[in-house]
């Protein structure tokens, strides 16, 4: 009789009863019995019970079971009783129709249980799956073959226990049930396969929170892929200029920079791509002349017509200078190349002529340079026959131009020539938001480069901010290199960066040392803000003058001022 504690109560249309007298003849029943009679009539007193239920065995009172007309399955348990000192017969009816209804429907369940179950395993997503207490309900195989962990080891016990026997240390479904909100971790697995965990709360209709389910999802490779990405782009950032200057430089991804001016002068870099002024670029050294240079060019339409060609005049002998950037013809002097030579300036045509420490040209050549670019035609060296010259002219030196021509080792007129745009790259110090970002994207390349795993302590990083790098970008880019080749541990900190700089300089260190700390609530912005502001403070109160400051600082002096200003110092 389990089955029917389904049933509410006697009059549930599923459970009847009638009190017969020992003919059958009905004395009382509920309501529930005329569901099993199908009887239009409610007044079936004095009626017979074998009326309704002719294949009745009158004689065995106890339970069995007959198939009506209606097709429904009854279930007849009949009593003998005492009723008003007379024998009467009771028989209570239940409908098992509802029972096989009910069997059907588990066995419906049960098959969708499977196939959840089968759809969960075919997945390539662990599934992690607790009630509202944090028991282990459910774990898919693929948690299993990502974890590493048995299934026995997790089901049926809770997470805080597995936190505690340090089996899930990192458990994404505690967090959830501690939040009541969706939570992602990245969790270390075993054999070293990292995972992307997002997890959910779920609550029932009634928005009670029930259970928590995690998704767990390798990225080991998508990491591997985006260290890849990163390298290469790591790779182009760096040696841009080294490799293809012809490639048209789409995007901006390449130039690393959150400082405001940066940005400034590479938007301002990319309006002016596309016009065939002449572009002098000024900056201390390794500040990212060249890699400016690249980027005009790349940006401009020239990049499909023609080549970057660079020319460091610094570099080529003085002697050999002229040939090499005009060509020569066949004969013109003994030791010539058969057919003659291209010169650079021919290369360069219907690209771009890049000009690097043009302040070290030679007296004697400016004057020629400075026709070819007012003639827009040059000689090889040897000929007559002029040759057409159409390249975008970019110059760049790290050079006081102007002492230059004061002290008559620079023409004037040239200088003019080639300041039609003028763009001062400003020096790393004073784009302190940069050098974190830097120094970051240069660790990773060489991370990769040498397949190492290094990191830097916070301490350096604070370090990195205050020192002066005199040398830029390439100055810290070959420190890094240095830092993750030489560096034992993974770990690079401050003591060893201090070992690899100057003495001079490691003097400069010692000086601001300790005066921030790092602040991991704050974002970097703000702790440059923070930092810069307590170096201000510090240069500005062991300084007599604010000029003195500002040499200090290395800065000038109206930044300072505009500094102090917003700083309100
Ligand atoms: N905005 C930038 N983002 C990422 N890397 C940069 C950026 N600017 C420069 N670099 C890198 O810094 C290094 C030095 O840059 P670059 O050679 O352009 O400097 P430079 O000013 O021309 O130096 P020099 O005066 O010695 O010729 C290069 O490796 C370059 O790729």
């Amino acid at each position: 009789m389990n089955d029917l504690l389904f049933y509410p109560n006697f009059d549930n249309v599923y459970f009847g009863f009638v009190i017969t007298d020992t003919e059958y003849k009905i004395i009382e029943y509920n309501e529930g019995f005329m569901y099993f009679i199908n009887e239009p009539d409610n007044n079936i007193r004095n009626k017979k019970l074998t009326y309704y239920f002719p294949d009745m065995d009158k004689t065995i009172f106890k339970q069995y079971k007959i198939s009506a007309d209606c097709n429904k399955d009854y279930c007849i348990k009949a009593n003998i009783i005492n009723f008003g000192g007379k024998k009467h017969y009771l028989f209570f009816f239940a409908d098992f129709s509802i029972k096989y209804k009910l069997i059907d429907q588990i066995k419906y369940l049960n098959e969708q249980v499977y196939l959840h179950n089968e759809m969960f395993n075919k997945l390539k997503d662990g599934i992690y799956i607790t009630d509202e207490k944090g028991k282990t309900l459910y774990v898919n195989d693929s948690f299993v073959n990502l974890s590493g962990l048995p299934r026995e080891l997790l089901v049926g016990r809770t997470v805080y226990k597995l936190i505690k026997e340090k089996i899930l240390p990192n458990s994404c479904c505690a967090k959830i049930i501690n939040d009541k909100a969706e939570v992602s971790t990245i969790n270390n697995y075993y054999e070293g396969q990292k995972c992307l965990v997002s997890g959910s709360p779920i609550f029932d209709s009634n928005n009670r929170f029930k259970r928590t389910i995690a998704v767990v999802r390798d990225v080991s490779e998508l990491d591997l892929l985006m260290k890849e990405i990163a390298k290469e782009e790591t790779l182009s950032l760096s040696y841009a200029k080294k490799i293809n200057t012809n490639d048209k430089m789409n995007s901006d991804e390449q130039f690393v920079s959150e400082n405001k001016r940066m940005k400034g002068i590479y938007k301002r870099a990319k309006k002016l791509a596309n016009f065939d002024s002449t572009v002098l670029i000024l900056g201390e050294t390794g500040v990212g002349k060249d890699f400016l240079a690249s980027y005009i060019h790349n940006n401009s339409s020239r990049s499909q017509t023609g080549s970057l060609i660079k020319i460091n005049c610094a570099a080529i002998p003085e002697h050999l200078l002229e040939s090499e950037l005009f060509g020569y013809e066949e004969g013109a002097f003994t030791g010539t190349q058969k057919g003659g030579k291209r010169g650079l300036f021919e290369e360069a045509n219907d690209g771009t002529l890049f000009l690097d420490e043009i302040g070290d040209m030679p007296y004697t050549l400016q004057v020629k340079l400075l026709n070819v670019i007012n003639d827009r035609k040059f000689y090889r060296l040897g000929s007559t026959k002029a040759t057409k010259f159409n390249a975008r002219i970019i110059s760049a030196t790290n050079a006081n131009i102007e002492k230059l021509i004061e002290e008559k080792k620079f023409r004037a007129d040239l200088y003019y020539r080639l300041n039609v745009i003028n763009i001062n790259i400003p020096p790393l110090r004073e784009r302190k938001e940069d050098i974190l970002l830097l120094a970051r994207s240069f660790l990773e390349y060489y991370n990769n480069k040498f397949e190492k795993s290094s990191f830097f302590s916070s301490d350096i990083l604070e370090v990195f901010l205050f020192y002066s790098w005199p040398g830029n970008i390439r100055e810290m880019e070959n420190l890094i290199e240095r830092l993750v080749l030489i560096s034992d541990k993974a770990c690079i900190d401050a003591s060893t960066f201090q070992e690899q700089v100057s003495n001079k300089h490691k003097a400069d260190l010692l000086k601001h040392k300790g005066a921030t700390s790092i602040n991991k609530k704050l974002t970097l912005k703000e702790q440059i803000n923070m930092f810069e502001k307590s170096v201000i403070q510090k240069t500005l109160s062991e300084s007599n003058t604010l000029k003195e400051a500002a040499e200090e600082l290395g800065i000038h002096i109206s930044t300072l001022v505009r500094k102090k200003q917003s700083y309100d110092i």
